[in-house]
């Protein structure tokens, strides 16, 4: 058997508490054999863990990996403007390699920080997974479906598009993608396309993935016509299963908590993309007092601008306190949990836990600087204080995607390098 060893470090345990311990890896599997006390020395490879906090791998539950490439291209504008100005005719010229330069930059930028798996909703999806199977990470992959705007023809061709996507990639790159029907949102995907998108991902037991009740432009117009609530409507187009996730819910009512909770639906909380386009604060306390499944996602790197999940964490606990008024809410092991238990759970993938038999998927923190110093509470540091870049080793699935500092599966400088040389491209045909 082929084994990984990652020795000396402080481990943190599905119910908070830290234990100095090794963590011995079946790499054949990319599972966990053992955590505990001098684990085997003889292990093939051994990561070095002293001074660390060893953690599993952080879920970003939401994003559009590639958007990546428009990261400052556009700011400060609400989010109906800003995608009609800005982001979507920029879309409209990006090319199939422009969506895998943009996806492998995001890639990089993710093992960096300790990201070990995440969901996606976008186009040119091909690229996409073949960009996610090189980097090693894991991943629930979808085309993004809208039809305002579109004919019929073109309407249903969408559709399907992302229909055959989830069906064509599920279970790809040894079983790391998983994948899902994606409907933009309920505003921007007529009545008829939902009810099919979501009938026919069932069928395939496939769950489906939506953006919902993320700004009060977009629950207005649904109430107006409907004399409904968003996710009422949801619910009887047949999109809130235990199998289904939807992106935000920062405008749901208490209704729709309960709607929520009951369904077994996750939420994936997105609270930097949610400030910078000023969309609203979700009710994060009252869906986890509800008994809501809340993962937490950035988004794309146009609204956040980055893909750092540490970061995501700190706005999360943050924001919590402010919308709930209350210092008490969303506290620190709670988005901690959020960001990986609660993501892993929102997704259906595995991982959130550094458990015997689970996956080995698991970020490295350098606990060795001013900011993380004195270590009085490993899990506030989490929560408040630790930055993406204190991450010093990334693996997933067992394989090492990053060994100090360094990203092993792909070209950090030539990512970069690609990235600068498509935008530039981009901003003379736009
Ligand atoms: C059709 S693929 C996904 C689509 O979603 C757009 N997008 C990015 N961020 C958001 C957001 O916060 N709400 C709604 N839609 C968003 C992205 O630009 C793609 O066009
Ligand atoms: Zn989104």
């Amino acid at each position: 058997m082929d084994t990984l060893r990652i020795a000396g470090g402080q481990v943190l345990r599905p119910d908070a508490t830290i234990e100095d311990a090794d963590i011995l890896i079946d790499r054949d599997a990319g599972t966990i054999l053992d955590i505990g006390a001098d684990l085997d020395a003889d292990a093939d490879e051994t990561l070095d863990a002293e001074g660390c906090l060893v953690m599993p791998g952080v879920v970003n539950a939401h994003c559009h990996v590639a958007m990546t490439l428009l990261r400052g291209y556009a700011d400060d504008k609400p989010l109906d403007t800003w995608l009609r100005e800005d982001i979507w005719p920029a879309e409209a010229a990006l090319t199939p390699e422009d969506v895998r330069v943009g996806a492998e930059l995001g890639l990089v930028e993710m093992i960096k920080s300790g990201t070990t798996t995440f969901a996606d909703m976008y186009f040119e999806v091909p690229e996409i997974v073949d960009a996610v199977e090189k980097s090693g990470l894991r991943a629930r992959l979808g085309h993004g479906s809208v039809t305002i705007g579109k004919d019929e023809d073109d309407a249903w061709d969408d559709i399907e598009e992302s229909i055959e996507v989830a069906r064509e990639f599920d279970g790809t790159a040894d079983g790391r993608i998983r994948t899902a029907v994606m409907p933009h949102s309920l505003t921007t995907v007529g009545e008829e396309y939902l009810r099919e998108a979501a009938a026919e991902a069932h069928a395939d037991d496939i769950p489906v993935h939506y953006h919902a009740n993320e700004t009060t432009d977009e629950v207005g117009p649904i109430v107006d016509e409907r004399d409904e609530r968003p996710l009422a409507y949801a619910q009887d187009l047949g999109m809130l299963t235990e199998r289904d996730f939807l992106a935000h819910g920062v405008h749901v009512d208490d209704e729709e908590i309960s709607l929520l909770a009951e369904a077994g639906t996750g939420v994936v909380h997105c609270p930097a993309s949610n400030m910078k386009l000023a969309s609203g604060m979700a009710p994060v306390q009252a869906m986890l007092d509800a008994g809501v499944t809340v993962g937490l996602g950035t988004d794309g790197a146009a609204s956040n601008n980055d893909l750092d999940m540490f970061d995501e964490m700190r706005d999360a606990a943050m924001l919590g306190k402010l919308a709930a008024d209350d210092a008490s809410a969303v506290a620190a092991e709670d988005v901690v949990n959020m960001a990986t238990a609660g993501s892993a759970a929102a997704i259906d993938l595995p991982g959130g836990a550094l458990e015997v038999g689970g996956v080995a998927d698991i970020a490295v923190i350098d606990l060795d600087a001013p900011h993380l110093t004195p270590a009085n509470d490993l899990v506030s540091h989490l929560a408040y204080a630790t930055r993406g870049s204190d991450v010093r080793h990334t693996v997933c699935d067992g394989q090492v995607l990053m060994r100090d500092r360094e990203v092993l599966t792909l070209d950090e400088s030539a990512a970069m390098d690609r990235a600068r040389e498509a935008i530039a491209s981009l901003r003379e045909r736009v």
